[in-house]
């Protein structure tokens, strides 16, 4: 048995929930998301956290039933299920049970079942579909090792941010770099707003011409599209 990584500090967890998946992929060059078909059960579930990996054989869900009673606050379970899509991982019991448990959240590179239940319950799960076939319990499987989940490495320890658009992995000796990099894009992104609504208002107020691009289209769009005479 391997020991659980320790909970990345508050002040990172903090700083993450502030931002979203997609700026936390643009400050990653845009890489770090799982596979797209990895997505919320519902869409207003939210999970920033530390993960807690587990690896199972797939159709197999006996190592995310102790995963989950090794877990507790501050953790996501991440959980590699082979992208196997005959059986469902989980089910309400075991969501109750992880959010009992004070668990931020759960992510299977899996199918799940019991989907009504588990938007009630609201602990956000994040998963690739619903099947009601249930899952097998005999392993094996591992705890705390790097798993590959839907198509990303996954550390104990490392940062997990999800939403609607999906799932971010970032590897813990990135997370400073990345969570700097995407809060100057937040800054970046509302002027851009505020750009956008100021042209709007313009040209239904005054009317805009040619010149007038230059308010609304990103600066950095004119070089580039010199190369292709514009
Ligand atoms: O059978 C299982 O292990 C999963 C399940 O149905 C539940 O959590 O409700
Ligand atoms: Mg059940």
């Amino acid at each position: 048995m391997k020991h659980t990584a320790p909970l990345l500090p508050e002040t990172i967890i903090e700083r993450a929930k502030k931002l979203n998946s997609t700026l936390i992929s643009d400050a990653l060059g845009n890489t770090g998301s799982m596979d797209y078909k990895v997505k919320p059960v519902s869409p207003e579930f939210k999970v920033v956290g530390t993960a807690l990996t587990v690896d199972m054989r797939a159709g197999d869900n006996l190592f995310l039933h102790q995963g989950i009673y090794s877990g507790s606050e501050g953790y996501v379970l991440v959980a590699d299920g082979k992208g196997h899509t005959e059986n469902a991982y989980l089910g309400e019991l075991m969501v109750g049970a992880a959010k009992a448990m004070g668990l931020e959240g759960i992510v299977i590179d899996g199918l799940v079942r019991d989907k009504e239940a588990l938007s009630e319950i609201g602990l956000p799960v994040f998963a690739k579909g619903f099947i009601p076939n249930g899952p097998f319990k005999n392993g094996p499987g591992d705890i705390n090792t790097a798993i590959s989940c839907a198509g990303v490495t996954v550390v104990p320890g490392d940062l997990i941010v999800g939403d609607a658009d999906g799932v971010v992995v970032v590897p813990k000796d990135k997370i400073e770099d990345a969570l700097t990099k995407a809060e100057a894009k937040v800054t970046y992104e509302e002027k851009r707003l505020q750009a956008i609504a100021s042209y709007e208002q313009l040209r239904k107020e005054q009317g805009v011409s040619e010149e007038d691009i230059s308010r609304i289209a990103p600066d950095w769009l004119a070089e580039k599209m010199k190369q292709y005479g514009y």
